[in-house]
């Protein structure tokens, strides 16, 4: 079996007294799509950022690619792309010059910036609003730019918190159609979500709770294991959690 893309082994991050991770490990195959899911407050935008390489573990190690995401010279980080879950772009310049602005900052070429615009433009269909500033755009629309500029430098690996926060459920079946598409190119995926139903559009999930993962695996068989309804991972929560406070 091939190695892990993505990987957290034994991590633990605190922030003062909050124990936000607490022995977290996890390890993400080639082309698999990763769910952290789990409530507020469960550790999943710290897991992301370790992921990023923007936080270090007290504890354990976070690798992607082999490589540690956080040191500074590390070229995992052309590799990697992040989808953070607010406030990713600038909010007073349109459509186009946001993409612009981050190609720049990834080094594109005018020519490559060119394919790629025309490219990210037509899967995100957002065509028609390239001079419209992304504070004007709705909520799925704002996300798929947000992809847009996390995609333009072709990442093999992609990182996306709570990608379908505050989005309406139209746009958030749109997204996941997107995600599959690039999924289907061979990128490996890791999405934390605090929605229950979308943890069945996983190949895999980690339910997190409180900065531990409660449970790991393949969503039909997570609920088939737990005598409930496929996608109904409110149930299998539920039970967990009431497992452990019992
Ligand atoms: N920079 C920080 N300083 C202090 N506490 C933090 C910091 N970052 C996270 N925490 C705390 O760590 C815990 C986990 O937070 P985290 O943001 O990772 O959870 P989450 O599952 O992403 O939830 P949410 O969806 O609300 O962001 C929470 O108790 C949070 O308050």
């Amino acid at each position: 079996m091939s190695a892990p893309e993505v990987e957290l082994s034994g991590v633990r991050r605190s922030f003062g007294a909050t124990q936000a991770l607490r022995g977290v490990s996890l390890a993400v195959r080639r082309g698999e799509v990763y769910g952290l899911v789990g409530p507020d407050g469960a550790g999943k935008t710290t897991a992301i950022r370790m992921l990023a390489g923007l936080l270090r573990p007290d504890e354990g190690h976070a690798r992607v690619l082999g490589e540690d995401p956080s040191h500074p010279s590390s070229p995992v980080r052309e590799q990697l792309g992040l989808v953070p879950q607010r406030n990713s772009l600038y909010g007073d310049l349109s459509v186009d010059e946001n993409l612009r602005f981050f190609a720049r900052l990834f080094g594109l070429s005018r020519a490559d910036f060119a394919t790629r615009r025309e490219r990210l433009l037509s899967i995100t269909r957002l065509e028609r609003f390239t001079e419209r500033r992304a504070d004007a755009l709705s909520g799925g629309m704002y996300k798929k730019l947000a992809l847009a500029c996390a995609l333009l430098h072709r990442p093999r690996v992609l990182l996306l918190d709570e990608p379908t926060n505050g989005v309406d459920p139209v746009s958030r079946r749109e997204l996941w159609e997107l995600l599959y598409g690039l999924v289907h190119e061979g990128m490996t995926l890791v999405v934390s979500t605090p929605y229950m139903d979308e943890a069945a559009r996983c190949h895999r999930v980690g339910l997190l709770y409180a900065g531990e993962v409660i449970a790991e695996g393949a969503p039909r068989e997570l609920a088939r294991a737990h005598g409930v309804a496929p996608g109904n991972f409110e149930a299998v929560f539920l039970e967990l959690i009431r497992g452990r406070a019992a």
